[in-house]
């Protein structure tokens, strides 16, 4: 029996009124524009496997169109906003209020067209599955992670060593899982050694294996983790940590495809695929001899460079979505999204431990979660926004001292603009443009 599956759509519900060029501007892009008024309760039309997002066109505000978005808002606690404020929008009520802390993106009126579709691509996707990279497993929307998957396709059938660059939690097992799934390799075994949590005299003994005898405690003949992994893939994590005389064997299995076990003299021929990942330099460990440099040139054939999560920021909220849905299959909890603080507070901070925190802290979240929404607190991220709002009211300070140089010089030079600009050691071309900046009208300075 045939299945019949709905297509995904996209889908913007429009509270107001779309300029033409702006409903035709969306209709390029790919979004069907559902206007939606004060009749417009609870359902817009929704399917399940839509991309929704709202938009609160505050140019016609009136209140029964403002009741209604706060509703949908209420109904719909995850629904994506962004909101169009008019130049000349007086002072806020409560419920608009509430709509632009819910907005992720503010747009000042007449639209840039473009920059809307450009955000409702970001927060609505660019296409309902673009964020998977098809069967890769790494998950990602943003321009660096689209690179690191044209490589990873690149470099999967290839049979040379990779070596995987990048800070802790970028990702680089989950690199290797796609360079080892996507080879000809995918049904043989995958294994992943972290290098740094040997012990330093078991390390030959892991990775080779030994004999009965080898060394005291060697009861029974044992296979390493190379044998174990014959046909496949082996992913040294850490592959700085390696003690100098598992490089050594390492180097040899590279150049010639064979191993001895710790005990034995009998070289085993072995087929098996090396990547290494490291978050040190190892560079520097050749300079400072820890690290042979021999060994060095072998692995780093082909490389690929894991971004931090800072360089991916169409990545974060999008992560952070999947961590909070894959949670929400195993465990209950009351969050099903992010409020609009959240998500701003996660854009802005810098994320040391990568995608490894943004998973941990989402997990901690939505336990702790009281609310359908995960908020800043949740994430414990409220620090980020109150630097933040320090930072813009700093900026805000040395606008208002500029302009107030700008006066006190321009009266000191009797509004002679020449004079001024000699005064400040600047162009009259700088005067005229700060006076601009600033509002600033000479004639009703004087
Ligand atoms: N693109 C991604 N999509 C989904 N999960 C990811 C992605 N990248 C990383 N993760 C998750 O983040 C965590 C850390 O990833 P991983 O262990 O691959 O990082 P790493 O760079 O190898 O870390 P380390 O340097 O500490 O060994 C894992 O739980 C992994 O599943």
């Amino acid at each position: 029996m045939a299945v019949l599956r709905e297509e995904a759509r996209r889908c913007v519900v429009w509270f107001g009124q779309p300029a033409g060029e702006e409903r035709a501007g969306l209709a390029q892009a790919g979004w069907i524009v559902r206007v939606a008024d004060a009749g417009t309760q609870g359902g817009v039309g929704m399917r399940n496997n839509d991309t929704v997002v709202a938009l609160a066109d505050l140019r016609h505000g009136d209140p029964a169109t403002v009741q209604a978005m706060a509703q949908l808002m209420a109904d719909h606690p995850w629904l994506p906003w962004v909101a169009l404020i008019p130049p000349d929008m007086s002072a806020h009520e409560p419920l608009i209020d509430r709509i632009l802390e819910a907005s992720i993106e503010y747009f000042s009126t007449p639209v840039d067209v473009d920059r809307l579709v450009e955000a409702l691509a970001r927060i609505g996707g660019d296409e309902p599955r673009a964020a998977d990279h098809g069967d890769s497993g790494i998950t990602g929307r943003s321009a660096a992670i689209g690179a690191v998957v044209a490589s990873v396709r690149k470099y999967a059938p290839v049979e040379l060593p990779v070596l995987i660059t990048g800070e802790t939690g970028t990702g680089k097992e989950v690199a290797a899982r796609a360079l080892h799934s996507l080879s000809a390799r995918a049904d043989r075994p995958f294994a992943a050694i972290n290098c740094g949590a040997l012990p330093p005299n078991l390390v030959q003994s892991e990775l080779f294996g030994h004999e009965r005898g080898a060394f005291t405690g060697a009861n029974a003949r044992r296979i390493g983790h190379f044998e174990t992994a014959a046909g496949g893939t082996v992913f040294l994590d850490e592959v700085g940590d390696l003690p100098l005389d598992a490089q050594t064997s390492l180097l040899r299995f590279l150049q010639e495809g064979t191993l001895e076990r710790v005990g034995s003299s009998q070289l085993i021929k072995l087929d098996v695929r090396v990547l290494a990942a490291t978050h040190v330099d190892l560079e520097k460990a050749v300079e400072q001899g820890r690290f042979r440099e021999d060994l060095y040139y072998r692995l780093n054939v082909l490389r690929l460079r894991m971004p931090p999560l800072r360089e991916r920021e169409d990545d974060v909220v999008l992560l952070a979505q999947r961590f909070l849905d894959a949670f929400r299959e195993l465990h209950p909890t009351r969050a099903r999204a992010f409020s609009a603080s959240a998500r701003r507070a996660m854009l802005e901070f810098t994320w040391p431990g990568n995608v490894r925190e943004l998973l941990n802290r989402v997990q901690r979240a939505a336990v702790v979660a009281e609310d359908t929404l995960i908020s800043v607190n949740d994430l414990d991220l409220a620090d980020v926004l109150t630097k933040q709002a320090a930072r813009s009211s700093l900026g805000s300070t040395r606008v208002a001292a500029e302009r107030d140089a700008v006066i006190a010089c321009l009266r000191e030079s009797r509004f002679n603009v020449s004079e001024c600009a000699r005064r400040l050691k600047v162009s009259r071309v700088t005067i005229y443009r700060l006076c601009k900046k600033h509002q600033l009208a000479l004639d009703e300075l004087r």
